[in-house]
């Protein structure tokens, strides 16, 4: 633990965070989520590295970072396509103009006592930005709710394809398409076993401001969400989940 915190998430969030720093639900007597987690990103991680114990740790990441990016990139044409919008859309706009796509590896541990009240490895979210891809180790515990607005909410449990990709919507796509895509709510529960899962974040450039895109908009359904700066609303969605912390 001593070697993971000299290396602690950082004022550009990079880097480690420890279980229980994260708290996005609102039940008072939850500690938060049991995970931990290590961000990766292409820029502000200078004092984030350990070569002498992880001599090709940069190499491969940087190398996921890469194929992830470009394989993010091609959904969102077809995102773009689906939207009856020119497939370099979200290029063109500048959503990539900056890159700040973010890998996070992530681990909850196996012997997180699963009936605790308010014990979770994730508490539901959905993620802030435009896509996320998540790969897993096939260890079950990652839900969805396909109907976020209604309640009671139902919780289905996300299989494990071998060699896919789950790909998930984020808050910043759901705003920029005026609520056509819907990001996805989702969660980690314990399932009484260690797992292990790498998230890749497309957020769009942090100067970009998102608007509800035109195609999306019409008399009978008027823009839902006012124009923000990714950058702004990434930055608060951040602060306001580690608000409660030490790290
Ligand atoms: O570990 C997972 O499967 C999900 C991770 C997640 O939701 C996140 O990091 O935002
Ligand atoms: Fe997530």
């Amino acid at each position: 633990m001593e070697e993971k915190m000299a290396l602690r998430k950082n004022s550009s969030h990079r880097g480690y965070t420890a279980p229980y720093s994260e708290k996005v639900d609102d039940f008072p007597n939850s500690r938060g989520d049991s995970k931990e987690t290590f961000y990766i990103g292409l820029t502000g991680d200078d004092n984030l590295q350990n070569n002498e114990c992880f001599p090709s740790w940069k190499k491969t990441m940087m190398s996921y970072h890469a194929n992830a990016f470009a394989t993010g990139k091609k959904i969102l044409s077809l995102i773009a396509l689906s939207l009856d919008l020119d497939a370099e859309f979200f290029e063109k706009n500048g959503a990539f103009e900056i890159p700040t796509a973010v890998l996070r590896l992530l681990h909850y541990t196996g012997d997180v006592n699963a009936s605790e009240d308010g014990n979770i490895g994730a508490a539901a979210h959905s993620d802030y930005g435009m896509l996320t891809l998540l790969a897993t180790d096939g260890t079950p515990g990652l839900q969805i709710c396909r109907e976020k607005d209604r309640h009671p909410q139902l919780w289905e449990d996300v299989h494990h394809i071998d060699g896919s990709l789950i790909v998930n919507i984020g808050d910043l796509l759901e705003r920029w398409t005026n609520c056509v895509f819907r990001s996805t709510l989702h969660r980690v529960v314990p399932v009484g076993k260690d797992r292990y899962s790498v998230a890749f974040f497309i957020d769009p450039s942090p100067n970009l401001v998102i608007q509800c895109m035109e195609s999306c908009c019409n008399e009978a359904y008027p823009p839902r969400f006012p124009p923000i700066k990714s950058g702004d609303y990434l930055e608060e969605r951040l602060n306001s989940t580690y608000k409660l912390t030490t790290v």
